[in-house]
C-alpha cells in the first residue's frame, strides 16, 4: 500500500504543495504571486476583477476575492477548473526546481491536501472529499517513465475556456 503525504498549511512539512505556497509563476506572460492567485483570478471574465486577484496581498484574500460572486464570474468554472488547476500546477512546478524535486521525491506517496474546509480539492479532513488536487500527481506517478508528475499538462491550453482576459 502506498504512504500517504498530507499537506496543508505552508509551514509545514510538504506545505509547498498547497496553492498558498509563496512561489511565483509566470503564465501567459504575466507574473502571479502564487498559484493561487492565478487559480481564482481565472474564476473571471472581466480583466479588472482578474487583476484586482493578481494583485490581492496575500493567497488568502484572492482567495476570499474569488469566491465572492458579485464579480464577473465565468458560468463555464465547473467545468473548467481542472484544466486550470493543472496549468498552475504545471507552471508552479516546472518554474520551481527545487519544488520539482520534492515531487518527484514523493515516487509513489498518495499526496492529500489536508483540511475540513474542501471537499473538493482536500479529502474533507476524514477521506470523504475528492482530494482533486493531489489526485493528478498521484495519477501520473504510477504512469510509465514519470519524468515530471505533471507533464500531461504540458499540452494544456495557455488559458483554458478564457474569454476575455
Ligand atoms: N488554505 C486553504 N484554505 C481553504 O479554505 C481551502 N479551501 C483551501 N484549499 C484550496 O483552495 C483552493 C480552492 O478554492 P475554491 O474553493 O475553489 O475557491 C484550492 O487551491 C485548494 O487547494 N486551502
Amino acid at each position: 500500500m502506498c504512504a500517504a503525504i498530507l499537506f496543508y498549511e505552508t509551514d509545514k512539512p510538504y506545505g509547498c504543495f498547497s496553492n498558498f505556497s509563496r512561489h511565483p509563476i509566470v503564465i501567459g506572460g504575466v507574473t502571479w504571486p502564487t498559484s493561487e492567485h492565478y487559480f481564482q483570478a481565472a474564476k473571471f471574465t472581466k480583466r479588472t476583477d482578474v487583476d484586482a486577484v493578481r494583485s490581492a496581498p496575500t493567497p488568502f484574500l484572492a482567495a476570499q476575492m474569488g469566491r465572492e460572486r458579485r464579480r464577473s464570474f465565468r458560468n463555464d468554472w465547473d467545468s473548467a477548473r481542472d484544466e486550470v488547476m493543472r496549468e498552475a500546477l504545471h507552471a508552479k512546478f516546472t518554474q520551481h526546481t527545487d519544488l520539482l524535486a520534492i515531487l518527484l521525491s514523493t515516487h509513489g506517496a498518495a499526496l492529500v491536501e489536508h483540511t475540513r474546509n474542501d471537499r473538493y480539492w482536500a479529502h474533507g479532513g476524514d477521506g470523504s472529499g475528492l482530494n482533486m488536487l493531489g489526485a493528478p500527481p498521484t495519477c501520473a506517478a504510477t504512469a510509465p517513465s514519470p519524468t515530471n508528475r505533471y507533464q500531461g499538462a504540458a499540452a494544456s491550453p495557455a488559458r483554458p475556456g478564457h474569454t476575455g482576459w
